[in-house]
């Protein structure tokens, strides 16, 4: 994020380069995901060159009616702070879902889905599906998962990424992200951030749920080795993120160990509270 300084090791102890910001990446205009996010440098409705493609040079009179780059950090700056308001809603509106491994993230997120038409998206299973897709990072993806790691950031991002743009949508659950200061730094500033979601369980429950859901789930990290390990990240690297937003004033923090009915009526207050309104889910 601009001007805060990096707090928190990345679980990520391989040799990656640090990833650029996305709003530094639509700025660019890079090809290939984030056209949900990019509002500027888009054709026109007649298909004419989008303007910042044409050789102009800008005037004096032009280079002061533009916002400087300070301008565009400090607008976006206030949008993630502010309630959801109309000015805001050009951006995306995203509410991050976290807690620790079987919190309950993905059970209260199908529920979300259902009453207020957000479009889910779990990090976690963005990324099995991008083993079975027999993509050359599927062995590394589903090594770290077993090892209960936190993926290099930028391949979970661009898959968020790719699966925003393709949904066409403009309100997104984004479940299990930012999971380490690296997917927070990826992501922060590119949209308006309503909340954060917080599921707090004991790890005690935690892991009898996990257990119980390795009966039948078929995951590579539904093991109690797995879920120690997994246990270890999220303390390491999940919490911190987490403690971030509650600093913020950002994180809604919800009681996850009662009946999944009990915790649904507190989820839905908050989103009543949001002032988001209900929408079905084929709207966006
Ligand atoms: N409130 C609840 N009480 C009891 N069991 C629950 C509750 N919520 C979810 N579960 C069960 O716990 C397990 C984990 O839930 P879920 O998959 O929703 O968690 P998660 O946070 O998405 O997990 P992960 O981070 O590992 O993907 C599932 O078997 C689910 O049915
Ligand atoms: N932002 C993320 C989200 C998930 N992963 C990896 C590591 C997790 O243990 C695993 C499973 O995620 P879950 O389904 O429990 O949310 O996926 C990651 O590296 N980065």
């Amino acid at each position: 994020m601009w001007g805060r300084s990096s707090q928190f090791e990345g679980a990520e102890g391989n040799n990656i380069s640090k990833p650029r910001l996305v709003f530094e990446r639509i700025q660019a205009n890079m090809g290939g995901g984030l056209s949900v996010f990019r509002k500027k440098n888009t054709a026109a409705a007649d298909g004419s060159e989008p303007a910042s493609a044409k050789e102009e040079k800008p005037t004096e009179e032009s280079r002061q009616s533009q916002p400087s780059r300070e301008e565009e950090k400090e607008e976006m700056v206030q949008s993630l702070s502010n309630p959801v308001t109309p000015r805001v809603t050009e951006q995306p509106i995203v509410v991050f879902v976290l807690g620790g491994p079987g919190a309950g993230k993905g059970t209260q997120c199908a529920k979300i889905v259902e009453h207020f038409g957000f479009e889910h998206l779990s990090a976690g299973d963005l990324l099995r599906a991008e083993i079975k897709s027999g993509s050359e990072n599927g062995e590394m993806i589903a090594n770290m998962i077993k090892e209960g790691r936190i993926v290099p950031s930028e391949v979970t991002v661009d898959l968020l990424d790719k699966a925003m743009t393709k949904s066409g949508r403009s309100r997104f659950l984004i479940d299990g992200f930012p999971r380490d200061e690296r997917n927070n730094q990826n992501w922060e500033d590119a949209t308006h951030l309503a909340f954060v979601l917080f599921f707090e369980v004991p790890e005690s429950v935690l892991e009898e749920r996990l257990l119980k859901r390795g009966e039948s789930s078929g995951r590579s990290d539904d093991n109690i080795e797995s879920i120690k390990k997994r246990f270890h990240t999220y303390k390491e690297s999940s919490l911190p993120i987490i403690q971030y937003y509650d600093a913020k004033g950002k994180a809604v923090k919800i009681n996850g160990d009662r009946p999944v009915e009990e915790v649904w009526a507190e989820v839905q207050e908050q989103f009543a509270k949001s002032n988001i309104p209900p929408t079905p889910r084929n709207n966006q």
